[in-house]
């Protein structure tokens, strides 16, 4: 049992898994109201409008725990908000997984699209320390991700998953990710043509890339369940890699991604992985599509680093 979620704010995105997101924010009310010793008093806030889950974060020092209501976007909008708040006031995070695609809940064990078995998880669970991904670009735009950072093709597909949700497709996690994979790898014609980069990690002499996928994740997965860096893990104060070292033909491309659902893409002699705790990427020649938590970013020139144990979670207990 952990000591108990003191005074709780929940932040809610009635839209997310295509508005699913509402009644499941009224489940959570009834239940911290009928349960009323669960916490030391709750609120729920709704957003309405991308950004209003940062902004309600930020202001949240008088909360013990923040409940992240949703999918990844909303955990990774509350995550910046808590950010800002100076860390002996820092309340902790907790996740109610509500999402189409739901890999940090997949990441820390967290019961997907069940809110009440993901309270169940919570009042059982256990404080962690959870490592922060932090990215600034050349274009000025920065913050802290908690589980993937994209570059290339992978991010392409992932901001069409995106554009594919706001028009209301219904399909969700792995499969919207897949159709979106294919949609975007039939676009490309004979050859993938990567994007060519120089990379410094952690301080080392620079390496040359020609980038289909550049991948930075702190847990595993991407795209609703693609196990793009199998090891990685948001506890060890490191960020895992994956990325290609050559340019495979384009039916290697697709097997690669196929592949990629279980992790077996790893093995391929065209795939790279690395674990560090801070990077350096220069695109030379074009800026590539990039995705932080399935948001897009802009730039040619990224600085990257892990922040170790910046948030306690309360993780279910494993
Ligand atoms: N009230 C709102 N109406 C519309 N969009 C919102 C609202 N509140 C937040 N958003 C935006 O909706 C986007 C997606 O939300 P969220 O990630 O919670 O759900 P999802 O897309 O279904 O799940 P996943 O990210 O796991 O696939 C976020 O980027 C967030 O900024």
């Amino acid at each position: 049992m952990n000591e108990g979620l003191g005074r709780t704010l929940v932040i809610a995105n009635p839209a997310a898994h295509s508005g699913d997101g509402a009644a499941a924010a009224e489940r959570v009310e009834k239940f911290f109201s009928s349960h009323a010793n669960a916490t030391d008093g709750f609120e729920l806030r709704l957003t309405q409008a991308p950004g209003d889950g940062m902004r309600m974060a930020r202001e949240s020092a008088d909360f013990d725990t923040i409940v992240a209501l949703g999918g990844d976007g909303i955990i990774h909008e509350v995550a910046n908000g808590l950010m800002s708040v100076a860390s002996r006031e820092r309340p902790a995070l907790a996740v109610v997984p509500v999402g189409s695609g739901n890999d940090f809940a997949r990441t820390i064990g967290a019961a997907t699209n069940e809110p009440i078995a993901a309270l169940g998880q919570i009042l059982c669970g256990r404080r962690r320390e959870l490592d922060l991904g932090h990215v600034a670009s050349d274009t000025g735009e920065s913050g802290y991700f908690v589980q993937t950072l994209s570059f290339g093709l992978d991010a392409a597909i992932a901001l069409d998953t995106t554009d594919r949700r706001a028009a209301q497709t219904h399909q969700k996690g792995s499969g919207l990710f897949a159709t979106s994979g294919v949609k975007i790898l039939s676009k490309v014609r004979g050859e993938a043509s990567g994007y060519p980069s120089r990379v410094t990690m952690d301080g080392e002499k620079d390496v040359r890339l020609n980038s289909i996928v550049f991948a930075v994740q702190n847990g595993p997965t991407y795209g609703g369940g693609f196990r793009i860096c199998p090891d990685a893990e948001p506890y060890d104060g490191s960020l895992d890699l994956c990325y290609n070292v050559s340019v495979p033909a384009l039916p290697h491309v697709l097997a690669l991604f196929a592949l990629a659902r279980t992790g077996r893409h790893v093995r391929s002699r065209a795939i790279a992985t690395g674990r560090v705790r801070q990077l350096h990427i220069e695109f030379l020649e074009r800026e590539p599509p990039c995705q932080v938590d399935g948001e897009p970013l802009h730039g040619r020139t990224y600085d990257i680093e892990v922040r170790p144990r910046s948030l306690a979670l309360v993780a279910p207990a494993q």
